[in-house]
């Protein structure tokens, strides 16, 4: 399988008042041709942000200190492109469904003039007919009826409706990576089966390879071939999706995925987390899990472990893998 995407020791902050809010911290992965990557953790983790940092669209507070992101099809360094290059290769390589994206689509427009928009913001001069033709045939794509949504301004419009324009509208160009920002949340739990169904499918018509950034690790087992997880800015584990909820290798994942047997398991095996994530103005050092980890050593207090490598295209970042470390298996 082939390497699209390389993305080494990312590190990005967020410079506020109070000082420098640490979201990504050296994040290294690698995304493979016509998979689905899953980045899974809870509420302010840092998923968006290294969505945002590798597609260089962070709010303006944000900063990028480190890192690579190395697209092989261009055979760049996406972080080191000058602006105007990094215009073509968006929506026409990558495209990005951000999160609330639906609040993005102007109410006084109707779908197909958010298509022309995107043509136009692209420099591309189509015909009016070639327009509705690729624009009718993406919609087609979504699940929906052209002929009604394509003049439908966005408030005659469902939530999960809108979710599909906005993939439509990314599919635009036939984009080689489509990356998603939590596109299921917001919807209610019918709508959100619909758009993981329709996302299963897309992976299947299409050459394309997508990434989406989820807080519900259900999803993520439905949908992804690999998942990453992240917690408090880092990748702590990255692993096959069959893989990782045979044998979560992270104390964190263990928890994670523990938490999710609520609503199909026995209830006497489940067990919460302790404590709350942390604050990433203030991180704890060495392993930013430590404090709320059974397995803590001395070591995790004052260094952060390295992703290291295990069988199976497993990664796991913990000290109880490192040389010295005693996890029972
Ligand atoms: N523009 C910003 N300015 C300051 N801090 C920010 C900004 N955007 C995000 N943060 C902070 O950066 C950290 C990571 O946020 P991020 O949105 O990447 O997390 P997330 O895992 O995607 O969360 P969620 O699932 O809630 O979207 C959080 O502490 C968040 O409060």
């Amino acid at each position: 399988m082939n390497c699209l995407l390389e993305v080494s020791s990312l590190k990005a902050v967020y410079l506020v008042r109070e000082g420098t809010i640490k979201a990504t911290e050296d994040v290294s992965f690698e995304i493979f041709e016509n998979t689905v990557t899953a980045i899974v953790g809870e509420s302010a983790s840092g998923k968006s942000t290294i969505i945002e940092a590798i597609t260089r669209t962070l709010p303006p507070n944000g900063r990028i200190l480190s890192g690579k992101v190395f697209y092989r099809t261009v055979g760049f360094d996406l972080l080191e492109m000058k602006e105007d290059e990094l215009r073509k290769i968006r929506w026409k390589k990558i495209a990005l469904v951000p999160q609330a994206a639906q609040q993005s689509l102007n109410p006084t427009m109707k779908i197909i003039d958010h298509f022309r928009d995107t043509i136009e913001a692209h420099g591309l001069n189509w015909s009016k007919d070639e327009l509705i033709n690729k624009a009718s045939e993406k919609i087609k794509m979504v699940r929906l009826n052209p002929e009604t949504v394509l003049y439908a301004y966005p408030m005659q419009l469902s939530g999960g409706m809108k979710q599909r324009v906005l993939i439509a509208l990314a599919l635009l160009l036939e984009p080689e990576i489509l990356i998603l920002d939590e596109p299921t949340s917001a919807l209610d739990v019918l709508t959100q089966a619909h758009i993981v169904q329709l996302l299963k499918e897309l992976k299947t018509q299409m050459n394309i390879t997508l990434i989406f950034v989820t807080h519900d690790i259900a999803v993520a087992a439905e949908l992804a071939d690999n998942i990453f997880v992240i917690y408090g800015g880092c990748l702590v584990e990255s692993s096959p999706t069959e893989k990782i909820f045979k044998e979560p290798k992270h104390p964190y994942t263990q928890g994670l995925i523990n938490s999710i047997m609520a609503i199909n398991a026995d209830m006497s095996k489940v067990r919460a987390i302790p404590g709350d994530p942390p604050s990433l103005l203030n991180p704890p050092s060495g392993c930013r899990f430590h404090p709320r980890c059974e397995y803590a050593m001395e070591i995790c207090k004052k260094e952060r472990p390295q992703l290291i490598k295990l069988p199976d295209n497993v990664k796991v970042a913990c000290h109880l893998y490192n040389e010295g470390g005693c996890k029972d298996e």
